[in-house]
């Protein structure tokens, strides 16, 4: 809990530029609670009133407190409607640029700095704390506020008309607004926090067996998968009801404060009357204010509830978005490389400190316009060589790219520099227009379908009848695995690359279609470095001009 300030602070400051939305929010709150205790108070005085007026037969002006009551009556109303409107609009607009705020801190850390934390864990962890938050600002944040406030002016107004009942109401007020979110806090604490854990392992779970369903089912899995998911289901329901169980004893105790504050107020304020120092009509105006001013306080156990998750929700998110960059400095800007030669000196680079070196004092040059193909058996570090030229993880050694040490180079610089069609390329839930345009957003339809043709995909376009506009699922599965490859290649070669870094490209393409693709490839990027990376010694030779064997983190041969 120590860490709370700064934790709140920074919660502050990101809804800093929503905070006129924000205040509006809480003022309509305010005036949505004050018009319910002044429509109480002013009821239960004209009711008295009216009733003594009638037994002593008296007159009295009706219509003023009519129409006050009316009025309070329709602004309680059309206030609950306006508050809820416009605190959901401010926290949905604050939650969609935290969202972007999160995602501009994250992206430079991939893949190097997330590469402790499972994709799915990840996805499901920061989804389900974004709207962790919402509770902060909606739930927690606003009716703390609203409870202060709205607590102090009742109370002062009370105390003016009757400084006992002031008292009296205000201990109560603080009971439940204080002291029982308090022990509702602690007692939320534990269930709360197994809740978020089992929700997030839930979560993990699910997104695990949707994805993995098919190869679940092959293996006749599914069984066992939807037993485990539903011990797991139980666990969070049982927290769930535990977490429950205490807010609901909450809420009891601050109705039980409310009916106090309404038999203290009535009691002391029946005594004043009969002292002879108050207007009858005030007891019942007085019991019913005292009764409404705990609207203010109501949701603050269920807020304080909510407390713990909040906070860990928000540690976790400024944990992960404080990591720093794990590679770099960068320099502003890059120098222009003399040509587009590589060249490998005593290269070392780990994945992980104590981990076994994936490349291992690797001497390489690449003269500028060569064909290169590097073989090697799985593992041997081919791939590492291009994860290393995009500078997605850090090494010792000097590389130099056109001239110029890699270091150099702007992380923009290099992405544009090297093309990289990799081995495990992400493909979108999306059509393949979208899918090519990722890599250069502003392509003509001419520049697609150019390259998904060097590709060797026209003649599959074609057969599509929707074309460019075909949905191609999920991590492309509605394309064959060939096609999925031959399309990350089409996407990297759109961009047009001073350097082209071919991971794998024939993966699961029959011989007469790699051969192609290769000879459409050679031509494509005649007098242009390119490096194909394989275990097809076939390939390597149909290809390349120069052919290098890696074992072991660095060239046999
Ligand atoms: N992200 C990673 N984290 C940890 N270790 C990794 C990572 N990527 C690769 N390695 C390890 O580095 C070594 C070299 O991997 P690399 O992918 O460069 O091999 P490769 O020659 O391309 O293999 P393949 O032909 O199977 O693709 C391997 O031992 C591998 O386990």
């Amino acid at each position: 809990m120590s860490d709370a300030g700064p934790v709140i602070s920074r919660l502050l400051s990101l809804a800093r530029p929503y905070r006129g939305w924000m205040l509006l929010a809480g003022g309509i709150a305010c005036l949505t609670i004050l018009a319910s205790v002044a429509l109480m108070a002013v009821a239960g005085w004209f009711i008295a009133a009216m009733a003594i007026a009638g037994v002593t037969t008296g007159m009295m002006n009706y219509f003023l407190p009519a129409a006050a009551i009316r009025l309070f009556a329709i602004l309680r109303t059309g206030g609950r409607y306006f508050e809820r409107l416009v605190s959901h609009e401010a926290t949905f607009r604050l939650l969609a640029e935290l969202r972007l705020w999160l995602f501009r801190r994250l992206a430079p850390l991939a893949p190097a700095g997330l590469a402790d934390r499972r994709g799915a864990d990840l996805a499901a962890g920061l989804q389900a704390d974004v709207e962790t938050l919402q509770h902060a600002y909606l739930r927690l944040g606003a009716p703390i506020v609203v409870a202060l406030a709205c607590g102090v002016l009742v109370v002062a107004l009370l105390t003016a008309l009757h400084p006992p009942t002031g008292l009296v109401v205000g201990a109560l007020l603080i009971a439940a607004g204080g002291v029982v979110p308090g022990l509702a806090r602690r007692a939320a604490e534990r269930p709360g926090s197994e809740a978020v854990a089992h929700r997030a392992a839930l979560r993990v779970a699910v997104a695990d067996f949707l994805q993995g369903g098919t190869d679940l089912r092959a293996a006749g899995a599914v069984g066992r998968r939807l037993a485990a998911l539903d011990a797991l289901g139980d666990r969070f329901a049982d927290a769930q009801r535990r977490a429950a169980l205490h807010g609901a004893f909450a809420e009891a105790a601050v109705g039980l404060c409310a009916w106090l504050a309404v038999w203290g107020a009535a009691l002391l304020a029946a005594g004043a009357v009969t002292a002879g120092t108050l207007a009858p009509p005030l007891v019942p105006a007085l019991a019913l204010a005292a009764l409404a001013s705990f609207e203010a306080v109501a949701p603050l156990p269920g807020a304080m509830q909510r407390w713990g998750e909040v906070m860990a929700a928000a540690r976790r998110l400024f944990a992960l978005a404080d990591r720093p960059p794990p590679i770099g400095p960068f320099p502003a800007r890059s120098p222009a490389p003399c040509d587009d030669g590589l060249d490998f000196r005593a290269v070392r680079l780990r994945y992980a400190p104590d981990g076994a070196p994936a490349l291992d004092g690797l001497d390489l040059t690449i003269a500028p316009g060569c064909h290169m193909a590097i073989l090697g058996p799985s593992g041997a570090g081919k791939s590492s060589i291009a994860r290393l030229l995009l500078r997605f993880w850090d090494y010792e050694g000097s590389v130099t790219l056109g001239g110029h040490d890699l270091r150099e180079y702007t992380p923009e610089d290099l992405r544009r520099l090297v093309g990289l069609a990799a081995q495990e390329a992400h493909l979108f839930n999306a059509t393949l227009r979208e899918n090519l345009r990722v890599a250069a957003p502003e392509a003509e339809e001419e520049a697609l379908r150019r390259c998904l043709a060097l590709a060797g995909l026209d003649e599959v376009l074609g057969e599509l009848p929707e074309g460019l506009d075909t949905w191609i699922g999920e991590g492309g599965a509605r394309l064959s695995a060939g096609q999925a490859r031959r399309l990350v290649i089409a996407r990297t070669l759109l961009r047009a690359p001073l350097i082209l870094v071919l991971d794998e490209p024939t993966e699961n393409l029959d011989a007469t279609t790699s051969r192609r693709l290769l000879a459409a490839l050679a031509r494509e990027r005649e007098g242009r470095t390119t490096v194909l990376i394989t275990h097809d010694p076939a390939a390597a030779r149909l290809f390349a001009e120069r052919i290098v064997h890696m074992e072991a983190g660095r060239i046999a041969g």
